[in-house]
């Protein structure tokens, strides 16, 4: 650590009075010990959920420049968000008035290292006029350069997502690994995604060299050279007597290394966190910083704040209850001065059923006991992971309680369950051309748009489904003018795909095992996994659709108990599929009836459909699987793409190129089925 320079103003011993103080006197005995500790000592303070923290961050800063003399400038605050800063920020004008508040380095560290890299960055052999690559910069730089690997990474079956790699940077540049290091690693731990990783390495090494180039820095860069700035040329950092670091616990190892850059120069440092709400471990956060802490700054102080404001003493004793099992836990014991108040509840079920019924109906008795002061809006639903949304969201249908996913999309509109409905439904239906648009080029068979609507555009002007024309090709038809001859090659493993399925069905067996055959034959896994960032949870979204059908196939088997099913596509288990996709439909029902897709529009005005009414509606009735009156059942499932079209314009513009080559009822067909 460096060293200590006395402060030019020595506090004077005791608590200051207070009434020349005035933020002091709002605060409770922790909060004022924290805000008058000596500037000298590193100070963590534990702050536990609505104790006060923004109180005595704030305090702080003021007590530094008010009773300690320092000038604003020489005081560095940093938050983890632009929102907590500005926050601040207004704080601090109320208390030291705009001039000084004005004058501190207050911003994230994205913010704070920004600033001294346009005034020092030529200290770095970085010029000063660089530009800050932005999220959508960052995507196009990459994609740019997926696109020049494409035949090599198609060859490899390796279908990498911009999103994927860059986060894979992101991650490195968040522990200071290089592009070399990072293909250390990838050598040094062979495997499968150990290859993806070696190629993730050389395309951050290419991303780089782009990013200088373009005299560029995107915003893990800010950090990196940040940290390299003040490594080489720590009297930048000469005028920072106090760095303050607030959400201590959510900073990674580069952001630590920043801290102690900051706190070198006069050893100053104070920081607010709660290791008990360390939520980014997912973005590279280091709850272990505030032991490294420990090592790094002798004499490291500790204030506990432990009152809180918040919430009920039921909610803080249920609370403690639970993170108190954690042994290696700092130990915190929050208490508040409000009542006790209604305890909270601990509802154990035997089944994931029985509890979303139990939450449905516990939403209608709140509301109704609460004579209409409550309502739907008031009540939130948190889930451990996304895929535990799918018996919930079906409970609060059946009850028709409003409800939507905060952050993402519903069970049945999530893309990797709709891949999966789709594959089913093109084995079951090869007439169905949503479905074959969705998922001939998915997983990545270098199919592309144009090839995709050339195909619709051939088996039109024959008079066959799109799937029927891919199997005659496969099965060595003279290829039809308009189609180029590599496509041949590209749909082997499509087709190949769809008829295992097919036979596999036409066997009987389970939907379960259905999907687990997709999954299997079309490399599915690997396809998601390399594909999208948050793998984990679509992964599970895949294993709860596989439970689900497993239920929803005793369902139906208990349903259509001595019925038969003659002349129906896959008679063990055609009704499972059926009342699966039915569910989808469901939810896409209550979607539209605010919003009609226009597919939806066509189908409702015109009920006996246009060719593409499903071969086996009647097993539907038959296995008295809950249908939707009027409409084509599968249609809708793909129907809710609407919803990511709007959200995601560059879908929109893909969609845009293909819609001038094909016909309308095409274009439908392709809007249904454009995601990702
Ligand atoms: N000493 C105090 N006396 C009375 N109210 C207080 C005191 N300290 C904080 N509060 C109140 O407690 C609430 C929480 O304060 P604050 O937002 O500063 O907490 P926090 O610890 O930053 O919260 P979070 O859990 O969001 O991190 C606020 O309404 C604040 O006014």
């Amino acid at each position: 650590m460096g060293d200590h320079k006395p402060s030019s103003c020595s506090p004077p011993s005791g608590i200051p009075d207070k009434l020349k103080y005035p933020y002091l006197t709002s605060l409770n005995a922790a909060q004022l010990k924290a805000v008058t500790s000596p500037p000298e000592i590193p100070l963590q303070i534990l702050a536990g959920p609505g104790s006060g923290k923004t109180r005595v961050l704030t305090s702080r800063v003021a007590h530094l420049v008010q009773y300690h003399d320092y000038r604003p400038y020489e005081i560095v605050a940093v938050t983890f968000t632009n929102k907590a800063s500005s926050e601040m920020k207004k704080r601090l004008q109320v208390l030291l008035g705009a001039k000084q508040a004005d004058a501190l380095v207050l911003g994230t560290f994205h913010a704070t290292c920004a600033k001294y890299l346009r005034r020092y960055g030529q200290l770095i052999e970085l010029l000063n006029n660089f530009i800050i690559a932005d999220a959508e910069d960052c995507k196009k730089i990459m994609s740019t350069l997926l696109k020049s690997r494409k035949d090599s990474l198609e060859d490899s079956r390796m279908a990498l997502k911009e999103g994927v790699v860059l986060s894979e940077i992101s991650k490195a540049k968040a522990k200071e690994e290089s592009p070399d290091q990072m293909a250390m690693r990838a050598a040094q731990d062979p495997g499968t995604s150990t290859n993806t990783l070696a190629i993730i390495a050389e395309l951050y090494a290419e991303y780089e060299a782009t990013l200088r180039e373009a005299n560029s820095l995107d915003f893990d860069d800010l950090l990196v050279f940040g940290l390299r700035l003040f490594r080489s040329a720590p009297r930048v950092l000469e005028s920072c007597r106090h760095i303050l670091v607030d959400e201590f616990q959510d900073t990674n190892i580069t952001q630590y290394e920043l801290m102690k850059c900051f706190a070198k120069a006069h050893g100053g440092v104070s920081v607010v966190g709660d290791p008990d709400q360390s939520i980014y471990g997912w973005r590279s956060a280091e709850v272990e910083n505030l032991n490294k802490m420990t090592n790094d700054f002798p004499g490291v102080e500790a204030i506990y704040l432990e009152e809180n404001y918040r919430s009920t003493g039921s909610i803080l004793s249920a609370a403690h209850a639970i993170v108190s099992q954690d042994r290696a836990r700092i130990q915190k014991n929050l208490f508040t001065s409000h009542p006790r108040s209604t305890p909270v509840t601990l509802k154990v079920f035997s089944t994931p059923v029985i509890e979303a019924s139990f939450i449905a109906w516990e939403i209608k008795r709140l509301i109704a006991y609460s004579g209409g002061t409550l309502n739907y809006g008031d009540f939130a639903i948190l889930l451990r992971y996304n895929a535990l949304s799918r018996v919930i969201e079906s409970a609060l249908q059946k009850d028709s309680i409003p409800n939507r996913i905060v952050g993402g999309h519903k069970f049945f509109e999530r893309m990797e369950v709709k891949d999966l409905l789709a594959y089913l439904q093109l084995a079951d239906n090869p007439g169905f051309t949503p479905a074959f648009v969705r998922v001939v080029n998915t997983p990545k068979r270098s199919i592309g748009d144009k090839s995709i609507s050339d195909l619709l555009n051939t088996a039109k002007s024959m008079k066959i489904s799109p799937m029927e024309l891919s199997e005659r090709i496969i099965d060595g038809e003279p290829l039809p003018a308009g189609l180029k001859a590599g496509i041949k090659k590209n749909l082997g493993s499509f087709v190949g795909a769809v008829r295992k399925l097919r036979r596999a069905a036409e066997k009987g067996s389970s939907v379960g095992d259905l999907i687990r055959l997709i999954i299997e034959k079309t490399g599915y896994e690997e396809y998601l996994r390399a594909s999208q960032q948050d793998f984990d949870s679509r992964w599970e979204n895949v294993q709860e659709l596989i439970s689900y059908s497993v239920i929803v196939s005793e369902e139906q088997a208990r349903l259509s108990a001595g019925e038969t099913s003659e002349g129906s596509f896959m008679p063990a288990n055609s009704a499972a599929v059926e009342a699966i996709i039915n569910r989808a439909q469901v939810e896409e029902k209550i979607k539209s009836e605010t919003r009609l897709h226009p597919l939806f529009r066509r189908q409702s005005s015109n009920a006996s459909g246009s060719g593409r009414s499903r071969s086996r509606s009647t097993s539907v009735s038959k296995g008295k699987a809950k249908t939707v009156s009027g409409d084509d059942g599968v249609i809708e499932v793909l129907s809710s793409d609407e919803e990511d079209m709007d959200s995601k314009p560059t879908v929109t513009n893909g969609i845009g190129k293909v819609k001038e080559m094909v016909t309308s009822e095409m274009v439908d067909d392709l809007t249904n089925a454009a995601e990702k």
